[in-house]
């Protein structure tokens, strides 16, 4: 993890090492393996991006997220299933869906009743950090997970990218910037998230994905992250060959966020 002062990641993370704690007293590793093995097979979240691409379509992960530590609450009426439904029918490729229940008001059932509501792919949105949390992504059904950079040490990181792997399920990796991107580039996962959002400061700019597409091998899936909100940047986006992308808080607001979804992208 890069070196700074206490920021809003760090309190994040320690807050994150307290649950491990907590909810290893209550459900053992054991306990969490049982459970994933019980799990339907993991959907191919690469694969599902992959199609829509390879169609010419952009490729859109949509996130289900009621709040977050910059915005606050995005939405009141939040259903996790009619959500999961309405992103399906408006064209959605994959599903992302926040887990982290203390700053982001999220929760393990949204993800579990987001994706028993459609056919899509989900991923476990959340600050994973140690391989309790991953056998858990796999235990409620994730079918990728998150792998942040910003905070996580490179050796852990690539342990938990492993794990994943062995468990079936795809991995993104996140990056903000040039010296998280060469750590990124070492692990062998193709989804490569560029988060426009910086996690220390929540300051959001689309250039960070602009920036830092130069550094990054063809083989890769680009997915810009967090602050697409109008037509213009997904044509701004599409124009410097990006055609994957994960959006929440513009679709979260919307009545309807998979018309949104539809208006936004198609
Ligand atoms: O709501 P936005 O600005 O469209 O952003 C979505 C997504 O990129 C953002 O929620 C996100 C990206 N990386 C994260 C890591 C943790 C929590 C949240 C995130």
């Amino acid at each position: 993890m890069s070196s700074c002062a206490p920021t809003v990641l760090r309190r994040i993370l320690n807050r994150k090492a307290e649950e491990v704690a907590e909810r290893s007293r209550s459900v053992s590793i054991a306990d969490l393996e049982t459970m994933a093995r019980e799990q339907s097979a993991p959907r191919g979240f690469h694969a599902s991006m992959q199609a829509r691409i390879a169609k010419g379509d952009p490729a859109v992960i949509a996130e289900v997220k009621k709040a977050s530590p910059s915005k606050g609450l995005l939405r009141a009426d939040f259903d996790p299933v009619a959500i999961a439904q309405s992103y399906e029918k408006g064209g959605a490729a994959c599903l992302s869906v926040l887990t982290d229940r203390d700053f982001f008001q999220g929760h393990e059932d949204y993800l579990k009743a987001a994706r028993g509501a459609c056919s899509l792919p989900v991923i476990r949105k959340d600050f994973l950090m140690d391989p309790y949390h991953i056998t858990e992504a796999r235990a409620i059904g994730a079918d990728c997970v998150l792998l942040i950079v910003a905070a996580l040490e490179f050796s852990l990181m690539r342990d938990l990218h492993d794990q994943a792997r062995d468990l079936g399920m795809d991995v993104l990796v996140e990056v903000h910037d040039e010296v998280e991107l060469e750590q990124a580039l070492q692990l062998s996962t193709p989804l490569l998230g560029i988060n426009n959002r910086n996690l220390h400061t929540f300051e959001v700019s689309l250039d960070n994905t602009y920036r830092l597409l130069a550094e990054i091998p063809a083989d890769k899936l680009v997915i810009t992250e967090s602050g697409i909100h109008s037509r213009e940047d997904v044509v701004a986006m599409r124009e410097h060959d990006v055609h994957a992308f994960l959006v929440g808080e513009a679709f979260m607001r919307a009545t309807e966020p998979g018309e949104q979804l539809r208006s936004l992208f198609f």
